[in-house]
């Protein structure tokens, strides 16, 4: 990974625009945009109210239109997507929601690795045989996100160890990192098994046999 900076130009606050979502429960959350971000892609921020004087819990949500809007079955990203919203319609939080479809490679070139995958390859190794690099995201949009919504302090909800260690490396204080839920299930198997082999603290086991 390179070396992370905070640009230097902040991110602002472009609007706030109140909507009652179905997935968290009926709840009101603002979907916010920004101005400047660094990569001029439109991440958007979804904020449920969070208790006075605590530290709010946070997801960085990655794009996958197959999984979050078509419910595909060979990820995890759908139930994940629903298991934050739901923990923040209880308790509040931030989503942010990353266009960073297929781990920075966009739809396209995900669909073109699924047909890899189809042929025994797993996710990581399908990404590099079609040049791209395993996973192409960083975090320095979310962090600039994080500061201009005056979050500096969160509590990060996240089996991926480079979102903390990216968001701590631009100055985000990560209290507390708190797993998401394994949602196995027969289809999404050789997934969830590549993404723990990658460093994802996944327990696989344990979960498939509670
Ligand atoms: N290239 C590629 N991307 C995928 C594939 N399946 C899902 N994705 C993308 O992976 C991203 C989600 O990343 P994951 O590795 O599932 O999880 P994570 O965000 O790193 O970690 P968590 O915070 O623990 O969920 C989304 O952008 C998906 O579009 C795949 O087979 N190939
Ligand atoms: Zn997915």
């Amino acid at each position: 990974m390179n070396t992370l900076t905070t640009p230097e130009r902040p991110a602002t606050v472009r609007a706030r625009v109140p909507v009652t979502l179905d997935r968290a429960a009926g709840r009101t959350a603002e979907l916010v945009t920004f101005h400047d971000l660094p990569d001029a892609q439109e991440h958007l921020a979804c904020v449920l109210p969070h208790a006075p004087h605590t530290v709010p819990l946070v997801r960085l949500h990655s794009e996958c239109l197959t999984g979050d809007v078509f419910g595909s079955a060979r990820c995890d990203c759908g139930p994940q997507l629903d298991e934050a919203l739901a923990a923040m319609a209880d308790q509040g939080g931030v989503l942010l929601y990353l266009r960073q479809e297929g781990r920075g490679i966009g739809l396209f070139n995900k669909l073109d690795t699924y047909v890899l995958q189809d042929q025994d390859i797993d996710t990581f190794a399908a990404n590099r045989i079609i040049g791209r690099g395993e996973d192409e995201r960083d975090y320095v949009a979310a962090a600039a996100m994080l500061r201009a919504l005056g979050l500096t302090r969160i509590r990060l909800l996240t089996n991926n160890p480079d979102k903390v260690a990216q968001l701590r490396d631009l100055g985000i204080r990560v209290d507390a990192v708190l797993p998401t839920s394994v949602h196995l299930t027969e289809h999404n198997a050789r997934y969830l098994a590549a993404k723990a082999d990658s460093g994802h603290t996944l327990t696989l086991l344990e979960e498939a046999s509670a």
